[in-house]
């Protein structure tokens, strides 16, 4: 006879248990940044996936939103309302008229102003958590329209994978992708901010030698779908690269130390300045890192797989 399902188990008080979610970091492996719009945002197509570097978030309820973080980056998280988790809460109450009345810990795995999401993380780590804590039972698609509000990054989080974002980068497409790729990324001594890297590629294009524009993701969509690594390394491309090496030119000598260490190939991380290298398979990749480590071009070096799912209750 099959064991009766057990009771969920319940906090004395009658008040819902802590809710951990684990969020994950995305790369972006063809990023064409189209023009500056009247909104403010550049006009953008990119190719997100998401890897196993993860923050986590538990909520579980408070007299009021209250913030704590820790680990990677820590010191350098705001923790008043414009942490992006907090804008997430204050967004979900606002439209499921609940109280945002939670204690939210971060627990930073994403290095901060990386080019690889981790507020944004947050923010979805945030939606999931809130969404599981107050039993509002939204849909992803539904927790992607209050997302995309928050950042262009965010309904990316939510989902993970392997997707085409296009718009600001918050209007997203799955893409087909089954091999699990193996990664080495670089991280860097402090960040570089969104925007600046933004105005500094519009600055770029202003001038009489601007920097040469990603073409269509045909290609890299093709190579996505082939379970040999080496196609994919060649198409990988990011518009925001020669910016972020214009603010940051230290980076010219990471993305070379990646290939001289064995890599496939490599590219700055969204607006970096996080650097990603593609490796052959795993064991490949922590040679990859053991070069690089060894070459003293970054604060610390990394690997991870994709795709991963997105922001998921563990
Ligand atoms: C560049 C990318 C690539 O995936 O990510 P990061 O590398 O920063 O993580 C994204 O486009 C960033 O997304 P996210 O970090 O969510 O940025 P947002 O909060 O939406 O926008 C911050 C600012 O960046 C600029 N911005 C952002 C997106 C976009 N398509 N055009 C822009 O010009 C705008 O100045 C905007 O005010
Ligand atoms: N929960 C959060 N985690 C990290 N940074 C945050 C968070 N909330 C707000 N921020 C702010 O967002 C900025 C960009 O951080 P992040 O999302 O990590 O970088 P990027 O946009 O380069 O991927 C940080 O400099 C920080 O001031």
């Amino acid at each position: 006879m099959p064991e009766p399902e057990a009771e969920p188990i319940r906090p004395l008080s009658g008040l819902p248990g802590p809710i951990r979610v684990r969020v994950p970091a995305k790369i972006n492996l063809h990023l064409a940044v189209g023009p500056l719009r009247d909104d403010g945002f550049h006009e953008l197509t990119t190719v997100y996936q998401a890897i196993s570097l993860y923050d986590q978030l538990t909520a579980e309820p408070a007299p009021a939103l209250e913030l704590a973080v820790t680990g990677e980056g820590a010191d350098d998280v705001p923790l008043d309302g414009s942490n992006l988790a907090a804008r997430a809460v204050y967004a979900l109450a606002e439209a499921t008229g609940r109280s945002p009345n939670v204690r939210l810990t971060m627990r930073k795995g994403i290095p901060v102003a990386g080019g690889m999401a981790g507020g944004s993380a947050d923010a979805a780590a945030a939606l999931v958590a809130c969404d599981a804590l107050w039993g509002t039972g939204l849909t992803r698609d539904e927790l992607a329209e209050t997302a995309a509000e928050l950042g262009s990054d965010v309904p990316f989080a939510l989902y993970g994978g392997t997707a085409l974002g296009t718009g600001h980068g918050e209007v997203l497409s799955p893409v087909l992708a089954r091999t699990q790729r193996h990664w080495v990324i670089a991280l860097a001594d402090g960040g570089l901010s969104t925007p600046t890297v933004f105005a500094e590629l519009d600055r770029l294009r202003g001038t009489g030698r601007p920097p040469p524009r990603t073409a269509g993701h045909d290609a890299l969509l093709r190579a996505l779908r082939d379970s040999e690594s080496a196609p994919l390394a060649k198409v990988i491309t990011n518009d925001l690269q020669p910016a972020a090496i214009s603010l940051r030119p230290a980076l010219r000598r990471t993305l070379a130390a990646g290939v001289e260490s064995g890599a496939l190939g490599g590219a700055v991380s969204g607006s970096g300045p996080t650097c990603v290298f593609l490796a052959e398979d795993r064991e490949h990749a922590i040679r990859v890192a053991a070069g690089l480590a060894g070459l003293g071009v970054c604060r610390t070096v990394r690997t991870a797989h994709g795709p991963v799912p997105g922001a998921r209750v563990i």
